[in-house]
């Protein structure tokens, strides 16, 4: 027998499986409702103008291919931590922030997951919504720290259960980490507002609680970037110190780019020179240091005036279409006559909508419609365009009259 006879089939990935059974169906009809990634109204991917311009420029610098530091190229870190935290941020006054580029969204919470399943002096669970990224759990377990639920979703609304959230939050033991998106959840699509947002800061500052932010989708959501850190700039002003996982995979779409950011807020330039110590030793042994071409990209863009406003054209571009879109599915589920209420698909916000269908749905969408989104009815509304929106309608009507 061989070595590794003993290896089983692994399963595919809840979410990027999708993707490969999407391209072994051969109807024409077929929809891919998986994987978050944006997709113009032909049904194509996107790069943004203000990243092929910044391209240009890189291009014509003729710049080396030499390693970037541990913690990344140090421009990019620097404009990535100031888009999140805003320019008046007290934190960046002080310089009390170690920022690391990281592997995209994923490699920012892994180093953050690494780093507190290292340092933090609390309990080692984190507290995530439910439902989640289905990412997120894999990726605290693998650094050693322990997944728990604090209830998110309402299922009979398919809204925010914001009685539930502060029922649990007020319950979870003083000094444990709580994973918050910072707006467009995932995969829900439900935020808190903001007067929600201002009770959870208190509770969670009351409760003794740390709050661990994961922001991909800054600017996607509502086309502005201003208005999509609401959250985490308010528990900044509130004092909290906190921890902030970023990814330009949605918002430049870089997704195969890998451009990411960690940070730790800390007490003072003093805490984050000893944090950002503990960080690259972290990151050493895990990829020595980080891919330059998107991090380069996203300095560019950030760093000129020009490519910055073409950028937030850009991404509200995107934005805009996945509202309108929302949109066109609602009332082309109205027109069709189902008897349901869609009110969520335009009241959620951001690349997903939680639909509501059950398993049972979702089989009948794909068996029957070649339509493919993962089983717990969350659709990318990125996949949706003017050309399929009658067809995917057509279809949930059908599955769920
Ligand atoms: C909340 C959240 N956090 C982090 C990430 C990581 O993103 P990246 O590492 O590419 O920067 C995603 C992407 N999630 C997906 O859009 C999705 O849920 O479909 C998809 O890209 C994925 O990887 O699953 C996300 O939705």
């Amino acid at each position: 027998s061989s070595w590794f006879s003993g290896v089983q089939m692994g399963p595919p990935d809840a979410i990027l499986g999708i993707t490969e059974a999407f391209k072994k169906d051969k109807n024409e009809k077929k929809i891919n409702l998986g994987a978050g990634t944006y997709r113009d109204d032909n049904g194509n991917p996107f790069v943004l103008p203000s990243v092929r311009k910044a391209e240009e420029k890189i291009m014509a610098k003729k710049m080396n291919k030499e390693y970037a530091p541990i913690s990344g190229i140090p421009e990019f870190t620097d404009l990535a931590i100031k888009i999140a935290l805003g320019d008046d941020s007290p934190n960046l006054q002080k310089k009390s922030n170690a920022t690391v580029q990281a592997i995209s969204g994923t490699g920012s919470l892994r180093i953050g997951a690494a780093f507190l399943s290292k340092f933090w002096p609390g309990g080692k669970d984190i507290y995530m919504p439910s439902p989640t990224w289905g990412n997120h759990v894999p990726v605290f377990v693998h650094s050693g720290m322990t997944p728990k639920t604090y209830r998110y979703y309402d299922p009979k609304t398919c809204g925010f259960d914001f009685n539930g959230c502060m029922e649990d939050i007020r319950k979870i033991p003083a000094k444990s980490v709580i994973l918050l998106h910072a707006c467009a959840h995932n995969p829900t699509g439900v935020d808190p507002k903001p007067e929600q947002w201002r009770e959870m800061c208190e509770v969670i500052k009351e409760k003794q609680l740390y709050p661990f932010f994961d922001m991909a989708y800054q600017g996607f959501a509502s086309g502005n970037c201003e208005k999509d850190a609401f959250a985490v700039r308010l528990f900044e002003k509130e004092g909290h110190q906190f921890c902030l996982a970023q990814s330009f995979a949605k918002n430049m779409g870089l997704y195969g780019e890998r451009a990411g950011a960690f940070s730790v807020i800390c007490q003072d330039k003093e805490e984050a020179e000893r944090v950002m110590s503990q960080v690259k030793i972290l990151i050493r042994p895990m990829y020595s240091n980080p891919p330059i071409h998107g991090a380069r990209i996203v300095t560019e863009i950030l760093s000129d005036p020009e490519l910055k406003k073409q950028w937030l054209v850009d991404v509200k571009q995107m934005a805009d279409r996945i509202i309108s879109i929302r949109k066109t599915l609602k009332d082309t589920l109205v027109k069709l006559g189902s008897q349901r209420s869609w009110d969520h698909i335009t009241d959620q916000i951001g690349m997903f909508c939680y639909t509501g269908m059950t398993p049972e749905n979702v089989a009948r969408l794909t068996k029957e419609y070649s339509i493919y989104l993962t089983k717990d009815g969350r659709i990318s509304m990125a996949g949706v365009t003017t050309k399929n929106v009658e067809h995917l309608a057509c279809g949930m009507h059908a599955v769920t009259k």
